[in-house]
This record gives C-alpha cells, sequence and structure tokens, in this order.
C-alpha cells in the first residue's frame, strides 16, 4: 500500500506564507528522507499529514486515510516525534511515556509495559525512573521517540530526530531509526536538512525546496555511478594534477579528491600510467557516485543551504 500520496497539495499561511505549493508524489514503505532546507516546507507537510493543519488545497492520504476525516485514526497507526523539546521536566520517562500510551487508548497495564519496552527499545530502560529534567539532550530525544513508538504504529514521522547531538549521539540516533525500520518493519519519514544522515539510513528521498517537490527517488538511484573518474592519492597530488593536465585531460580537484571525467578505457590507463611514473601511492581509482547534495545544487539559493552538509 502506498504509506503517503499527495496530490497538488498547497498551503497558504494567513500571513501569506506559501509553505507548500502544488506538492504531488506518492511514497511507498520504508525508511524514508524528507530533505529541504530550513523553511522548504518539511514541519508544514508532516503537520498535514497528522491532521494538525490543515491544507488549503489539494489531496492528501496517508496510509490510505484522509487527515481531514481521519485524523484520529491516522494517529492511532502513526507514531510522531516532534523536533522541539516539549517533554515534561518533572516526569520520569517511564511516567511520560505509560501516559502517552495511555492517551493513545491503551489500558493501564498494557500502557506500563509498553512504555518500559518502548523505553528499552531506545536504550534507556535503566535510566526510565529518572525526572526527564535531568536528562540530556541525547536522553531527551530517545525519549521523544519512545513515546512515538509506544503505541506501535504502523509509521514513524520524526522531524530533525538528530537536532542538538553530538557526533556520538547522532551515530546512535541513526542506528536507532534504522534498527526500528528494519528489524521492527515500521516505515518511517525522516525529516532532515543534513542529506549525509539521510544517505546513510534511508531507502528513498523526498527532496523539497521552496514548498516544491524537487525530486522523489529510491537513494540507490540517485546515487548511481557518475562517468567522472574519482583519484586518491596519500601523497604528491598537486603534482599528480599537473602530470594528467600535462596529458590533456580535463581534471578538476576537489579536497583530497582529482576528478576527471571518464573518456574510455584510455583514461584509466593514462591516470594508471602517471601514478606509476611519479611512483606515488594510490589509494583509489573509481567511478565516482553521483550525491544527493548535487539535487540541490542548481536548485534556489535557499536548497543551497541543504547542499552544504
Ligand atoms: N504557523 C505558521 N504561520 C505562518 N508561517 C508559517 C507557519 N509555520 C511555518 N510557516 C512558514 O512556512 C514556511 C515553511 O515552514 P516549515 O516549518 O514547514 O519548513 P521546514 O522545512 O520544516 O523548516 P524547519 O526545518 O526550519 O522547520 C516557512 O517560511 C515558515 O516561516
Amino acid at each position: 500500500m502506498t504509506l503517503i500520496a499527495t496530490e497538488s497539495l498547497t498551503k497558504r499561511y494567513a500571513n501569506g506564507v506559501l509553505a507548500l505549493s502544488e506538492f504531488t508524489v506518492q511514497v511507498q514503505p520504508g525508511v524514508v528522507g524528507l530533505v529541504g532546507a530550513n523553511g522548504a516546507g518539511k514541519s508544514t507537510l508532516i503537520k498535514i499529514l497528522l491532521g494538525l493543519v490543515e491544507p488549503t488545497a489539494g489531496g492528501v492520504r496517508v496510509l490510505g486515510l484522509d487527515p481531514k476525516t481521519e485524523a484520529e485514526k491516522i494517529r492511532a497507526r502513526v507514531g510522531y516525534m516532534p523536533e522541539h523539546d516539549t517533554l515534561p521536566p518533572d516526569l520520569a520517562a517511564a511516567e511520560f511515556v505509560t501516559h502517552m500510551a495511555r492517551m493513545s487508548g491503551l489500558p493501564k497495564v498494557a500502557a506500563r509495559e509498553r512504555a518500559s519496552e518502548a523505553l528499552r527499545h531506545v536504550g534507556l530502560y535503566e535510566e526510565r525512573f529518572r525526572q526527564i529534567g535531568g536528562y540530556s539532550t541525547g536522553m531527551k530525544q530517545r525519549v521523544k521517540l519512545a513515546q512515538a513508538l509506544v503505541h506501535d504504529p504502523d509509521l514513524l514521522l520524526l522531524d530533525e530526530p538528530t537536532n542538538g547531538l553530538d557526533p556520538a549521539g547522532r551515530d546512535a540516533m541513526l542506528g536507532l531509526i534504522h534498527r526500528i525500520g528494519s528489524e521492527f518493519g515500521i516505515s518511517l519519514v525522516v525529516c532532515s536538512h543534513l542529506l549525509g544522515e539521510v544517505e546513510r539510513i534511508c531507502d528513498s528521498l523526498v527532496a523539497i525546496d521552496g514548498g516544491r517537490l524537487l525530486r522523489a527517488d529510491s537513494v540507490a538511484t540517485m546515487t548511481t555511478v557518475s562517468d567522472v573518474l574519482a583519484v586518491e592519492v596519500s601523497e604528491g597530488q598537486p603534482e599528480l594534477a599537473a602530470a594528467l593536465r600535462a596529458q590533456g585531460l580535463p581534471v578538476r580537484e576537489e579536497s583530497h579528491l582529482i576528478l576527471v571525467p571518464l573518456a574510455g578505457d584510455g583514461t584509466y590507463d593514462q591516470i594508471i600510467g602517471e601514478v606509476a611514473r611519479l611512483d606515488l601511492p594510490l589509494h583509489r581509482l573509481d567511478l565516482r557516485r553521483h550525491r544527493i547534495a548535487e539535487l540541490f545544487a542548481t536548485a534556489s539559493p535557499t536548497g543551497q543551504e541543504a547542499a552544504d552538509v
């Protein structure tokens, strides 16, 4: 079944801001990245999917349901992890997540059990009776994830789940998201302006720019091999680049890589020949993959921000 389908979805806020414009997309189950710069319209889309914000025009379906008339059914099957910290500092994580389970309609005992289970999944089982106010940012993010998971949803919507985390916290959160997708079989939509993160954990990607759909495709398709060779040597990069230029190759350098457009097998031979002649340690010589960031390179300046990371 299609996870999310929108048809010419448009949202204009009361202040005149056009947050989404004629946005049409079909998203299949899996781990889906929703990427775009700040202000691109990601949160607006999430809120429309949950029935929290009404679209100005157009159609939308989540798990085949209409958020306008079936918001309650959607919330029973969808978990939402908001971007900002909305957690009650005076409650223990176990109390809060149990409360959220009760709000989803679970009976008392089942709610308590499911809360413990969800907190165990996110790695907070041992700390579950401590007050949330004393938690680190990473632990708070995990409480937000546990409350989104507690009613065993079919779909999780995560808004910037790695916000405010240090590199180790980010890695842990991304690992957790990946595990939820692969082990629990739950579909996830992960909102992010960090393309590298999305590339790492998502099966497919919806790119949004200025409220418009830029592209929706599988990550594998977007990162197919290009016709540019990437050459990496651990020393002597300037000498090698100069030698290849002297051979007439249109060489470009990008940090530790020399990039050479492939023009038949001869290009490989020319590069290997020069590496051998200069006696340089060759680390890498292969066709470069397209990167998701390239998507935004030709988009508007707002998209550029997303392409920078
Ligand atoms: N309640 C609102 N009233 C008026 N304008 C809004 C409202 N919410 C969002 N906007 C505007 O709509 C546009 C899209 O915002 P949105 O929050 O959906 O983007 P986003 O991609 O989620 O960005 P971010 O990552 O910064 O949250 C922005 O210009 C924003 O200022």
